[in-house]
């Protein structure tokens, strides 16, 4: 089924990447007989030089203000006079400890992007009779925040991906065990048998027929429709034609999907009245049985052309129609079972499809993110094997390769970073330069060897074979899954041609598939290692970090691989609220691997030393926000108490600060310019991550810091808030204008959350505070006017994104109201300043009426 009987090659730069993406790295020379399949690039440009020299002198300059800044104080709390010494020292204290913990994190957030590399991968040199066999794991979770035709069309997706067809298998994992969720994958299986030979048959690119068929309407991603330029003869209009019917066909099928959705509202409103009902469903979505269902079987090995009778719709005498198997899979449910949400829904798949494919690599996609290019999985693949002597350098010790995540529907400006720049186009990068990038939950490819918690081959016993490791207490009683792990553990699919053979159980169907429901039940993981050192890690809502982390820690190491185009694509949320709840959920997650046995601290040597810095990056940073909260309310002291000279600026600052002040602001600024030359990102995108973390730290972060302080010391769980997804693309027939209106919809809508309370607290302390400056007089005499006013509006214009949040649709005519705004608080505090003034007289005025 390869590319030989596509018309075109529309899309898949995959191969060419490398070459487009590093113009400036040095090119090797060409290596000989056997192609690399991956070939790495460290970034070594004149700005990546001068990008890490900056990063050194800049920590020198930490380094020199600190001692100045130390022993300025001490001087300073040996001169302060009687009682007053313990309070200058306190003040003192805590000003440095925050400005220590400010550069401390910074210096955290830069080691780990100094040594970046790029990939640019051949899979044109892979050879198609040794493609290994691979399990793709969607995860879906709540059909009402996570609609079901988003996740049929990510199914259409991979079951269309470029792959041979015998060789995938895709597990659908449903943890809400709803009724509407399986009979939309059936929907989804069904089409498939049209879309995927569709595909076929004309290179299509994007596989997600949701995507594909709103590529030319207004505001859809960037896709490209196949070229006309490309075709020869009367393909050309044989495409227009097919895809005209299947184009019919998807329409019917999403029709059905959104049907089953409308009915299952009125289901459940009914069921509310009749509890009966519901149980007669087959339960809740917090308990409820487990099911295992093969929707589709497993292909045979030769292709299978379609014949003219077996389709009328579309002709496919010249199209491999197989299929790639699709299993449908719910675990079991029960109240007051701890069911370890996605962890939990991952390591249920691990093991169901142990007994039915037990493919060597297994794809995680969450719901909504869709293969975007078809030779992703192909591409992927190109990491974890070695080709004939001459694979990439470290193909054996790869325990997953993860990809970047891109969301469509995002807003042209990115108000609230969802597109993650910083992260996903600098420290992933930098990351792979050391011991590989950090797991992010989606778009990764896992070797399943890794997974069952095995050391990579470099660090295992001369002789020793994995394959000891499968035993009972640590993976569970089942004996034919534990015969499968004793398979995964000594298959070296990177060497031998066992990986080729394909489903290893599949075709012992009723066996298998009673097997496999038995391994889903909630009772199976008692008194096991699952969880701790096998599969995916519990006791944390960012059970990503925590699972990748714990391969690092054994020595394997990762990839990264930004493929162009995307190999993956998502959706992000783009309300406020909706955002921030996420952000939370991270930080959380984030705090209690800190407080957890997979704290970056206690990790063994085989840790990279960076990667032990990074690691304990993403688990501290929540912290930053008790800082950042007391340095930001400052200005509020001298407003609350009237006394200028208490302020954060109470002290005049000597002519050496204020030079240190203006060093540390250049050579942060010069850090980030040259950041985003290498990265190739643009500064504004390097200033809306700094303007959202300002957002998230006085906000998501601290909240995290509350919930893991109660979680802690009173043992009281993070609950997992699911993001909830929109379809991406409306098809309404619309025009382009109000389509473009409703596109971003959500962006305007304002839901109040406890979450918006301190920032908004900031915002307003700040805003008062530049009105103050120009109200009252006296605040002129203050000993550092000019500073503290630089400060305030410092803050503000990194809450800017969050004002524009909190105004909703009146954003888009914000300048006039946001004029007004300031006016208004302009008169609150002029106002204020006169009744301050003026209450001295007013008091004597008083007593003398009482006279
Ligand atoms: O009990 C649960 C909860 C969640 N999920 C699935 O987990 C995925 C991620 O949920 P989402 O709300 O979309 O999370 P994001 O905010 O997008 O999450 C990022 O961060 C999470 C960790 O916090 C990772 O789990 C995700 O994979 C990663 O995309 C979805 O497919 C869900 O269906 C389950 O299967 N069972
Ligand atoms: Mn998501």
């Amino acid at each position: 089924m390869s590319g030989k009987d596509r018309c075109a090659a529309p899309v898949c730069e995959v191969a060419r990447r490398g070459d487009e993406a590093s113009p400036e790295a040095e090119t090797k020379p060409a290596a000989a007989v056997p192609r690399p399949l991956v070939r790495t690039t460290h970034i070594s440009t004149t700005t990546i030089k001068l990008y890490r020299l900056m990063i050194f002198i800049r920590m020198g300059i930490f380094m020199l203000f600190f001692n100045w800044r130390i022993t300025n104080a001490a001087r300073m709390i040996r001169s302060t006079d009687g009682g007053d010494t313990s309070k200058t020292a306190t003040m003192w204290t805590l000003t440095i400890a925050g400005e220590l913990w400010f550069a401390f994190m910074w210096v955290l957030d830069q080691l780990p992007k100094m040594m970046p590399v790029r990939r640019a991968v051949d899979a044109a040199a892979l050879d198609e009779s040794l493609l290994p066999t691979m399990d793709v794991f969607v995860t879906t979770a709540d059909p009402d925040k996570e609609p079901p035709l988003t996740m049929a069309n990510t199914v259409l997706s991979i079951l269309a991906a470029d792959y041979p067809a015998d060789k995938v298998t895709c597990y659908v994992s449903d943890d809400a065990g709803a009724q509407m969720t399986r009979e939309a994958v059936m929907e989804a299986a069904r089409f498939a048998a049209l879309w995927v030979p569709f595909c076929r048959k004309h290179g299509i690119e994007v596989r997600n027929p949701e995507v594909y068929f709103n590529a030319g309407s207004a505001g859809g991603s960037k896709v490209r429709v196949v070229a006309r330029g490309s075709y020869k003869g009367t393909a050309w209009l044989e495409l227009v034609r097919d895809r005209r019917r299947v184009q019919r066909e998807y329409e019917e099928m999403r029709l059905r999907i959104n049907a089953l959705q409308a009915g299952d509202v009125q289901r459940r409103r009914r069921s509310l009245a009749d509890r009966r009902s519901l149980q007669r469903r087959g339960g809740t979505d917090e308990d409820h049985d487990g099911v295992v269902q093969a929707l589709i079987g497993p292909a045979g090995h030769t292709p299978q052309l379609g014949d003219i009778d077996g389709n009328k719709l579309v002709d496919l005498t010249s199209v491999d129609t197989r299929l790639p198997a699709l299993v449908y899979v719910c675990r079991e449910k029960r109240r007051g079972k701890a069911h370890q949400r996605k962890a939990g829904a991952m390591n249920a798949l691990l093991r169901a499809s142990a007994v039915l494919s037990n493919a060597p690599f297994i794809l995680n996609l969450d719901c909504d993110h869709y293969v975007n290019n078809s030779e992703a999985l192909r591409a992927s693949v190109c990491f974890m094997i070695e080709h004939a002597g001459g694979a990439s350098e470290d193909a054996g010790k790869v325990a997953f390769v993860q990809f970047p995540q891109r969301f469509d529907g995002v807003d042209p400006d990115d108000r609230y970073a969802n597109h993650n720049r910083i992260f996903f186009n600098c420290t992933e990068l930098g990351l792979d330069g050391l011991q590989g990038p950090i797991y992010v939950g989606t778009g990764c490819l896992f070797r399943r060897a890794a997974l069952y918690g095995v050391d990579p081959p470099c660090w295992r016993p001369l002789g020793g074979v994995a394959g000891d490791a499968a035993q009972p207490a640590k993976f569970g009683e089942s004996a034919p899954f534990l015969a499968s792990v004793r398979v995964a553990l000594n298959d070296h699919p990177e060497q031998s041609q066992h990986s080729t053979s394909p489903t290893l159980f599949l075709h012992d169907d009723e066996h298998a598939i009673a097997e496999a429901s038995a391994l889903v039940s909630c009772s199976y993981e008692d008194k096991t290692a699952w969880g701790r050192d096998i599969g995916w890690i519990y006791g944390t809502v960012t059970e990503d970090v925590a699972t990748g982390f714990c391969m690092h820690r054994r020595g394997w190491r990762s990839a990264y691989f930004a493929a162009a185009p995307d190999a993956f694509r998502g959706t992000a949320p783009i309300n406020l609220t909706e955002r921030l709840h996420q952000v939370l959920r991270w930080a959380a997650g984030s705090l209690e691997i800190f407080f957890s046995r997979y704290n970056a601290l206690l990790a063994g040597r085989r840790l990279h030393p960076i990667q032990r810095v990074a690691y304990l990056n993403t688990t501290v940073y929540p912290f930053t926000s008790l800082f950042l909260l007391v340095y930001c309310l400052f200005p509020a002291v001298p407003l609350v108490s009237g006394d200028a000279a208490t302020g954060m600026f109470a002290v005049p600052p000597t002519a050496t600060y204020v030079a240190f002040l203006a060093v540390l602001m250049l050579t942060l600024a010069a850090v980030a310019v040259l950041e985003t030359r290498w990265s190739e990102i643009t500064l504004g995108e390097w200033w809306r991550n700094e303007q959202f973390w300002m957002v998230s730290a006085t906000s998501a972060y601290l909240a995290a810091v509350a919930q893991v302080a109660l979680k802690v010391t009173a043992g009281k769980e993070i609950s997992f808030k699911l993001t909830s997804k929109r379809h991406v693309t409306t098809a309404t027939t619309a025009g382009a204008v109000g389509k473009e209106k409703d596109r971003y919809a959500e962006l305007y809508v304002v839901r109040w959350t406890m979450l918006m309370v301190p920032t908004s607290a900031v915002l307003a302390v700040n805003i008062a505070s530049i009105a103050a400056r120009f109200a009252g007089d006296q605040w002129w005499d203050a000993p550092a006017p000019a500073l503290g006013a630089a400060f305030n509006v410092w803050v503000v214009v990194h809450l800017y994104p969050f004002a524009l949040g909190l105004m909703g649709s009146r954003s888009k005519s914000l300048s006039p109201i946001l004029f007004l705004l300031v006016v208004v608080a302009y008169l609150a505090v002029r106002f204020l300043c006169l009744v301050l003034e003026h209450l001295d007289g007013l008091d004597g005025y008083l007593l003398n009426v009482k006279k």
